[in-house]
């Protein structure tokens, strides 16, 4: 998306010179709300303010990464480095970097993902079933994003169940703070904290932004809410851009009583929609209109284009996955063709559920097209670059427990599992973190000299590598020192040793080395970024593995699920299975309530609004569920677009008969007269 310098409507420049007070965009989609924020960042630098003042605030990192990019090409490449823009999470880790002290917490704490937290579950309520952690970890979330720790919890517990999880949220905070790490809810719940308890922080952070944008406003939770308005105090002026028909984190606690809150809350809040579509044609728009037309409407919205209807929206039926691949695949080849103009990355398609992308990815290796796969398993979640990852971040911070044991045990090396249970039982006992029990004389008594030994040896191996680390600058040296560590663990060894398959285990090995270039890149700088040590690199990866994709600008095929693909635009898309149960997606038996079918509504909302120029919809006659194949009906989506009330999908037998009889007509009709 490029961001010239050029146009907006009156509108949109009523947005951006609002500079004083409180002000929402409520927009629809490709009308322009994200490039009032880029905008308006520009406008706030013309008026004085440095570019640290300013904070953007968007729903992923890759989106950052974009606006910063969009930032760059209408304030230049120095002031955009400054902006502070990022996601609530990236904002809640600087608020806990700088201030996190104040809370009593360690400046290199961890941030424990999704499977970290799992992991600490199981053990802290003594349960391998991880169904039932998965239900603690969401109780938990759900409490923390109500603002209640685990004694308020505990009062509030409706049942037994929820009782049961209050008291394994008790042991789950302690562990947190005995190992100084945090959740991705405390990323946001802690600063909010700090900001209200701390008179002084508050006063710091609210001086610190003098103005704050925040993009997707739809899709913030109340939590997230009440961090902005903690910042935003008094007297910053803020400016939220969003539409409550692209609301699809309903069930991640986003609210969409937030944009009723805003005029509740701050009386002065300048509203402005914005009406004009630059993004799509007429036919895919008014495709887009109709499905959303059918949820009852809270914000009465319109959207135009000045585009012509272009080509019509296509729906493609396919017999199978696999056919439904080939097709899209086939189609994407032919338009692309020899055409220099049309590049890979001009493709994006879209799904719901995550498990289609695997054999679009296998047509397209096929193809020899390259793609990259958002919103799904990215590359940071194969297990070799979780294990190298583990690695790294216990060198940032060795009290990382989830760390420490896939370290520990990644390769394998003589400590076994009655060794790591006493360690984890001795942690436990004294509070500690397993790295820092391992060198405890006491421990020394209870566990045999063998294992003893092995344990201090691993530890010893692991500050030495830190120091080196710590010390290793610049891509060369980064390069040198990982492969150095590779070796000395044996890694190589180690995938050829687990997996059953040579091929497999040499695709995994390569993967390494694809992050040690990475590590190494990372490294190096570039013209916007100094160079950097191996642990400098190692404690952006923590985030970064979770939250982010990597955002390297390539000439791929974009493969995402429907929920990554917000915000973004694409020329050419196809939206694969449309079919009922997997787009209106409903889990087994699930009872799909109105509530949850406009949710997906309104996904299909943001699926068709992507597209630029063309857009399929295909949907499948039978799917796999399970190991078999089922008979699969197209979703009810596909009649709301009205295809043939549009040029959509009209005959072309039709359209001739039609013009035959508007030629009939005319010769029929009296000729104009001369005057
Ligand atoms: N006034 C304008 N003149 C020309 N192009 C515009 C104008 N406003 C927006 N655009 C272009 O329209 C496209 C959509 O804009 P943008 O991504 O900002 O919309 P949005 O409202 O944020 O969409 P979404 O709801 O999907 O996030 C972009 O390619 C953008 O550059
Ligand atoms: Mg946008």
């Amino acid at each position: 998306m490029a961001e010239a310098p050029a146009t907006l409507n009156p509108a949109q420049l009523a947005a951006v010179h609002h500079l004083e007070g409180p002000c929402l965009v409520l927009a629809g989609a490709g009308s322009g709300k994200t490039r009032v924020i880029v905008h308006k960042i520009a406008r706030l630098l013309q008026a004085g303010l440095e570019p640290r003042q300013i904070a953007a605030i968007t729903f992923t990192n890759k989106a950052a990464a974009e606006m910063r990019e969009r930032a760059k090409q209408l304030v230049g490449g120095r002031a955009a480095k400054e902006l502070a823009i990022s996601t609530f999470h990236s904002l809640g880790v600087r608020l806990l970097k700088t201030d996190g002290s104040r809370l009593g917490l360690k400046e290199q704490f961890s941030i424990f993902d999704s499977d970290d937290v799992l992991g600490v579950l199981r053990e802290a309520g003594g349960c391998n079933d991880n169904a039932i952690a998965r239900r603690w970890q969401w109780t938990i979330s759900l409490w923390k994003n109500q603002g209640l720790d685990s004694d308020a919890a505990a009062l509030a517990a409706a049942d037994d169940d929820e009782r049961i999880a209050a008291v394994v949220m008790k042991r789950y905070e302690e562990r947190l703070a005995a190992f100084q790490a945090v959740d991705f809810d405390d990323l946001i719940s802690l600063p909010l904290k700090l900001l209200a308890r701390d008179a002084e922080a508050r006063e710091k952070w609210q001086g610190t932004f003098r103005h704050i944008l925040v993009d997707e406003y739809q899709d913030t939770n109340a939590v997230q809410y009440d961090l902005l308005k903690a910042l935003v105090g008094e007297h910053t002026p803020f400016t939220a851009v969003g539409d409550d028909d692209q609301s699809i984190y309903g069930w991640r606690g986003a609210t969409i009583e937030n944009l009723k809150r805003l005029p509740q809350d701050f009386p002065r809040l300048k509203v402005i929609p914005l009406e004009q579509n630059y993004r799509s044609t007429g036919n895919i728009l008014r495709a887009a209109n109709n499905v959303i037309a059918q949820n009852p409407k809270i914000y009465e919205k319109k959207l135009w284009s000045e585009f012509g209807d272009g080509e019509p929206v296509r729906l493609l039926e396919c017999d199978s996955e696999e056919h439904e691949a080939e097709r899209a695949v086939a189609r994407i080849q032919a338009m692309r063709g020899d055409d220099a103009r049309v590049a890979w990355s001009d493709f994006a398609i879209l799904y719901r559920a995550n498990h289609l992308a695997r054999v679009f990815e296998k047509k397209l290796r096929q193809a020899q097209i390259p793609y990259k796969v958002s919103g799904g398993q990215s590359y940071f979640d194969r297990a070799e670059i979780k294990d190298l990852c583990g690695w790294l971040r216990l060198l940032v911070n060795p009290d990382d427990d989830p760390a420490f044991l896939r370290a520990v045990t990644t390769p394998k090396r003589g400590i076994g599992h009655q060794t790591l249970a006493s360690l984890g039982e001795f942690a436990g006992k004294w509070k500690t973190s397993l790295f820092e029990a391992l060198f405890s004389p006491t421990l020394a008594t209870s566990l045999k000299g063998k294992a003893i030994d092995s344990l201090h040896e691993f530890g010893r191996y692991v500050n030495d590598l830190e120091e080196r680390a710590k010390h290793a600058r610049g891509a060369e040296d980064a390069k040198a020192l990982m492969l150095g560590f590779l070796k000395d663990i044996g890694y190589e060894q180690h995938l050829y040793d687990g997996e059953e398959s040579e091929k497999l285990a040499a695709s995994r090995w390569s993967n390494v080395l694809d992050f040690v270039d990475w590590i190494a890149r990372r490294a190096g700088g570039d013209e916007d970024r100094p160079e950097q040590t191996v642990l400098e690199v190692a404690q952006t990866i923590a985030v970064i593995m979770s939250l982010a994709e990597r955002s390297e600008d390539q000439d791929v095929v974009t493969l995402s699920t429907l929920h990554a693909s917000k915000g973004l635009e694409w020329p050419h898309v196809v939206l694969a299975g449309v079919n009922e149960g997997l787009l209106p997606f409903r889990a087994g038996e699930e009872e799909m309530t109105p509530e949850r079918l406009e949710e997906e509504r309104r996904l299909m909302y943001v699926g068709i609004t992507r597209a630029r120029r063309t857009l399929v919809v295909s949907t499948l006659r039978r799917r796999k569920k399970g190991r078999e194949l089922v008979a699969a009906v197209p979703s009810r989506f596909i009649t709301e677009m009205k295809l043939n009330e549009s040029t959509g999908r009209e005959d072309p037998r039709e359209r001739l008969a039609k013009l035959r009889a508007a030629l009939a007509a005319k010769a029929s009709a009296p000729a104009p007269s001369a005057d």
